[in-house]
This record gives structure tokens, sequence and C-alpha cells, in this order.
């Protein structure tokens, strides 16, 4: 569970977050959304206790997990190595990881499609297959919540899918409590319990999905027009294009 209140962080001297306050329940998801520099990596660096902040409560229950935006080594790990990093506080601090620990990480290979990149050199892989490796080592610590910043950004359709898959199949049977921020409302549609929309110069609003994921609220949220359509019967959000394609023309 996590719960915020009255929050406020600044950055550089700035107020960056002002006045946040959102409830995520034991086995919810949270998706944040917001324009480009709003707040919402500072929010979750202040979730797992990077920043501090001016003013406000935040907790959160449970061991957590953190999966940063871009990722890079200093030496030549392997996939394996990087996951087997999530399993530290299970190996211990002179230990060496057992068996068990490669099983674990070999099941989110799976689960994510990913078992052919175990040998290969992490910084040789594409920023996807890293993001991938990035989530499997979260998930490998068995975490009780899951704060990922924009885990699909670098992920083609069939691997956002997979991920977004994943983090619901969590959710529901393992209580995972998710927190994720994404620049794709669908990721919302599809798995949020609960979003929270940051805006530039106005506290965020959050709240049950069904009543805060609507095209009035991310046309304000994003600037542009947003409208909601059907797209296979379901709910979907997508911005109004500015311009026709140059093939719509007459000639
Ligand atoms: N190290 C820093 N020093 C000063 N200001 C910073 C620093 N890091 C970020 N900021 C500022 O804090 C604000 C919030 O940044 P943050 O990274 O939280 O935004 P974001 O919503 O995650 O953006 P994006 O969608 O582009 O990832 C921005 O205005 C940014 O310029």
């Amino acid at each position: 569970m996590i719960e915020v209140e009255g929050l406020v962080v600044s950055r550089g001297g700035r107020r960056v977050i002002e006045g946040c306050d959102f409830v995520v329940p034991k086995g919810g998801i949270l998706a944040v959304l917001g324009a480009n520099g709003v707040g919402k990596t500072t929010l979750l660096m202040t979730l797992i206790g990077v920043h501090r902040p001016d003013a406000g409560r935040c907790t959160v229950g449970g061991r957590t997990g953190y999966v940063p935006q871009l990722y890079d080594v200093a030496f030549s790990y392997t996939a394996m190595d990087i996951a087997l990093m999530g399993r530290a506080r299970h190996v211990g601090l002179f230990g060496a990881p057992r068996q068990r620990d490669y099983a674990v990480v070999r099941r989110f290979f799976a689960l994510m499609g990913i078992a052919d990149l175990e040998e290969r050199t992490f910084n040789t892989l594409s920023g996807g297959q890293r993001q991938l490796v990035m989530i499997a080592q979260a998930l490998a610590s068995e975490c009780e919540v899951l704060i990922l910043d924009e885990p699909c950004a670098a992920l083609d359709y069939k691997n956002q899918r997979i991920v977004i898959d994943l983090l619901d199949r969590l959710s529901r049977e393992h209580d995972l409590t998710v927190v994720f921020t994404t620049h794709a409302p669908q990721h919302a549609v599809e798995i949020a319990s609960d979003v929270l929309l940051m805006y530039p110069s106005a506290p965020p609003l959050g709240g049950a999905r069904a009543d805060v994921l609507n095209a009035a609220n991310l046309s304000a949220l994003y600037g542009v027009p947003i409208g909601r359509a059907d797209f296979v019967g379901r709910e979907a959000y997508t911005y109004a294009p500015l311009y026709g394609h140059a093939g719509d023309t007459a000639r």
C-alpha cells in the first residue's frame, strides 16, 4: 500500500510537486501521466526515498523494487548478472547466487520472452532489451511494491503488451502494488486501478481510473485535443492530427 499526503517536492530550488495526495491499495496499479518535465520521475524518486519532500508525508508499505528510465553499467555484465542483482537481498552481502536465484531470474526472462539474451553483454543490448532486463531484475527481487519509470518507453508493441500484461497478472495473482509513469494513456486504460494526472501549474488530480481518465482531462493535461474512441469494443484515446497526411490531399 502507498499513501501520499500533502506532498511538496522541489528540484534545483523550484517547486516541482505541490499538494499531491493519493492512495494506492495493496495490489493496486497507479498510472502517472503528465507532460515532459512535469515531475513524474521526481515523484517516483521521492517514493523510493531518493528525494526528500519539503513537506507532506509519503509512506510505501513493503519491499520496493525500482526500474529506472535509462540504465547503463560501467562493466561488462551479462543480462543474467544484471538481473541477478535483483536477488541481492536473498543472496546476502558475501554470498553467491544459488540455483533458486537463477531459476527465479530465468522464470521472468521466459515470461518476458528474453531467455535468449541471458548470456549477452548488457551494454550491447538495445534500449528496449535493456528495459526488459531491468524489469526482470526488479521482479526477481520478489518485491511487494514495484515502481517503474516509463517501463514501455523503448518497447515495440508486442513487448509493451508483454510488460503491461505481466504487471496486470502480478498485481492480480500476487497482490503486487505497482506505480508506473507513461506517456501512453492506453496503458492506464488497460491495467490501472488508479490514475494520477500531473499538471505543470495545478495540483495533481488523482483517483479511480474511471473517474479521472477521460478525454477532457487528457486534453487539458497535454494541451492538445484528445478524443475518445472505441477500439475493438474497448475504451481508447487518441490525439487529433495537426495536419492531414500529404497523401490525403488532392493533387
Ligand atoms: N537534477 C536536477 N536539478 C534541477 N532540476 C531538475 C533536475 N532534475 C530534474 N529537474 C527538473 O525538475 C522538473 C521535473 O523533472 P522530472 O524528471 O521529474 O520530469 P518528468 O515528468 O519525469 O519528465 P519526462 O516525462 O520528460 O521524463 C523538470 O522541470 C526538470 O527540469
